[in-house]
């Protein structure tokens, strides 16, 4: 069955194009379901956004494997959408024919290309900005417009290098509120890179803490939040309480310089 299932084995990534060699990665094993949310939060430079690249398909790997639904992972690929902190959107091109991008290169007849692209647009609250063009837009339509990009093409995967850490905090949890629609509605997996725990521990289903460089993985913290609850609700539960505080311990141990 082809669902998003992602395995990483033995993971290592060692940057060696500069004057020193730099392990960024060292032996992560780590397995995500298909259709799972999962955050990974680590001290700077630990290799969160190294892997991320690698599961895109960005940067090869130096040793171990990481396969989806059983493939290894040969370069990009449409079965895979990235999203990046700074939307990464074609400054010429308007709104609409950013979302269409994915679907010309995919070969999608124009009417079809139309009508799927609009569909992410509405879904995304982008309609009547169709014919906009980036520098029109604020920095959470112009993230709007880059998820609609990736979702239209229809990945199986979304990999999400700290995609709100340039919005201030209503719009970021705004935005964190459409995700959570979105993956609700489309099951799609998705791995979200973050720096802010709260954020990790609001989305997801999993927090994967990775330990500092060279990165791997420290410990997995999993927990279940009611859903169907608001967010005023959620974040007053002890469940999401007693998650923020294991998980914000554990990075600390890392980030923390040794006495
Ligand atoms: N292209 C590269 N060439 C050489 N070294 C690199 C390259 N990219 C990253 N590194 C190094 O690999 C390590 C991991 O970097 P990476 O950017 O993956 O960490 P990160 O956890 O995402 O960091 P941050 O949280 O600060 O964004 C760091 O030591 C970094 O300097």
């Amino acid at each position: 069955m082809n669902d998003g299932k992602v395995t990483i084995e033995k993971l290592g990534k060692v940057y060696d194009d500069g004057p020193e060699k730099t392990k960024a990665i060292k032996d992560l094993t780590f397995e995500i379901a298909g259709g799972e949310f999962v955050s990974i939060v680590g001290p700077s430079g630990c290799g969160k956004s190294s892997l991320l690249y690698l599961l895109a398909g960005f940067l090869e790997t130096t040793s171990g494997s990481i396969t989806v639904d059983g493939n290894p992972i040969d370069g990009p690929g449409t079965d895979r959408g990235v999203v990046f902190q700074d939307y990464a959107l074609f400054p010429w091109r308007t709104v609409l024919k950013n979302v269409t991008y994915g679907l010309e290169q995919k070969g999608m007849p124009k009417e079809e290309r139309r009508s799927t692209a609009q569909r992410y647009i509405d879904m995304m609250d982008l309609s009547g900005f169709e014919d906009r063009y980036p520098k029109e837009l604020s920095g959470g339509m112009k993230q709007r417009v880059a998820i609609a990009r990736t979702l239209a093409y229809d990945p199986k995967i979304l990999l999400m290098d700290e995609p709100f850490g340039a919005l201030d905090q209503p719009l970021r949890e705004s935005l964190q509120d459409q995700l959570l629609d979105i993956w609700k509605e489309l099951e799609k997996t998705v791995v979200f890179i973050t720096h802010d725990v709260e954020e990790a521990v609001y989305l997801s289903e999993r927090v994967m803490i990775m330990t500092s460089h060279p990165g791997t993985k420290k410990t997995v913290v999993p927990f279940d939040i009611d859903r169907s609850l608001n967010r005023e609700e959620i974040i007053t539960t002890d469940e999401f309480i007693s998650t923020k505080n294991t998980v914000w311990m554990s990075l600390r141990e890392e980030t923390q310089p040794e006495v």
